[in-house]
């Protein structure tokens, strides 16, 4: 018996000379190792191309360089090897406003299903508790089109989980979240990643993203910064591409990031 292939390091690598959007240029030279294991946050102004970035991460965006997923290739895994092994939830997702919110759940088990077989037993209780852990168990009847912007959130999340990827890639996660359900992503979150999960998310709430091992800072389609979400040299560079109208603060043995107003600013 062979022994089994360690695992990598770095979930994801990139070298992106450019990537477009139409005929933009959105992202330029762009290099990135983000660490196996562990939670790193995508932050940065609007319009920065951090959207951009995950979705070309994912392989969504062709790009002029190559990404690596799990120390392969990733334009050249097999489609239904990459959706195992990497689980996507972009931003304002459509489709399946008819599907009932388990079935929508379900499809996160698709990737592991045979064409046309019917669910499993372990397909059952993965979706089962992926709906509690989101908190949507009550919804699993209802429809997904007829569901508020936080449940129906929470029931994408829901089918994020199912895909138990190796990598997961959110945008905008905590969407219509209330602050308990952001609690409870941020508890998910923290649980994936202690099971050896890689989370990336793009976040616009700087408090969240202070509470992820490591922190991407985009500005104008460049990395400006990668580091540890405690380090001072991130703090300085967050408030750099937020050209210093936030101010970070420790509080309580964690960091809090405070807007300024524009009269104050540097
Ligand atoms: N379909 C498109 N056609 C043309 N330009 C686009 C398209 N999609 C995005 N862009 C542009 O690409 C740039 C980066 O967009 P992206 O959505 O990646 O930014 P972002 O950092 O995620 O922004 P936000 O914080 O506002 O969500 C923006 O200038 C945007 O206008």
């Amino acid at each position: 018996m062979r022994p089994a292939a360690p695992s990598p390091s770095i979930a994801l690598q990139a070298r992106v000379a450019s990537a477009r959007v139409g005929q933009r240029a959105i992202l330029h030279d762009l290099h990135l190792a983000l660490p196996a294991g562990g939670w790193s946050a995508i932050v940065g102004p609007n319009g920065a191309g951090k959207s951009t970035l995950l979705r070309v991460l994912a392989g969504l965006l062709p790009c002029e360089g190559e990404v690596q997923l799990l120390g392969r290739p990733l334009a050249g895994l097999p489609t239904r090897e990459r959706a195992r092994q990497l689980a996507w939830l972009g931003q304002q997702e459509g489709g399946g406003e008819d599907l009932q919110v388990q079935d929508v759940v379900m499809l996160g088990r698709l990737p592991h299903r045979p064409w046309l077989a019917a669910p499993t037993r372990t397909d059952l209780d993965v979706v089962s508790q992926a709906l509690r852990t989101m908190a949507c168990l009550d919804l699993r009847h209802r429809r997904l089109g007829e569901l508020s912007g936080g449940e129906r959130q929470r029931v994408l999340l829901a089918r994020l989980l199912a895909v138990q990827a190796r990598v997961v890639l959110m945008d905008e996660p905590l969407a219509h979240l209330d602050p308990p359900h952001q609690a409870d992503w941020l508890a998910t979150v923290r649980a994936l990643v202690a099971g050896g999960t890689t989370v990336v998310s793009v976040l616009h709430e700087l408090n969240m993203a202070l509470q992820a091992d490591h922190i991407l800072v985009v500005k104008a389609g460049r990395l400006l910064h990668f580091g540890p979400s405690r380090d001072e040299a991130t703090h300085r560079a967050l408030q750099a591409a937020f050209d210093h109208r936030i101010s970070i603060h420790p509080v309580r043995g964690q960091w809090i990031a405070l807007p300024q107003e524009a009269a104050h600013a540097d």
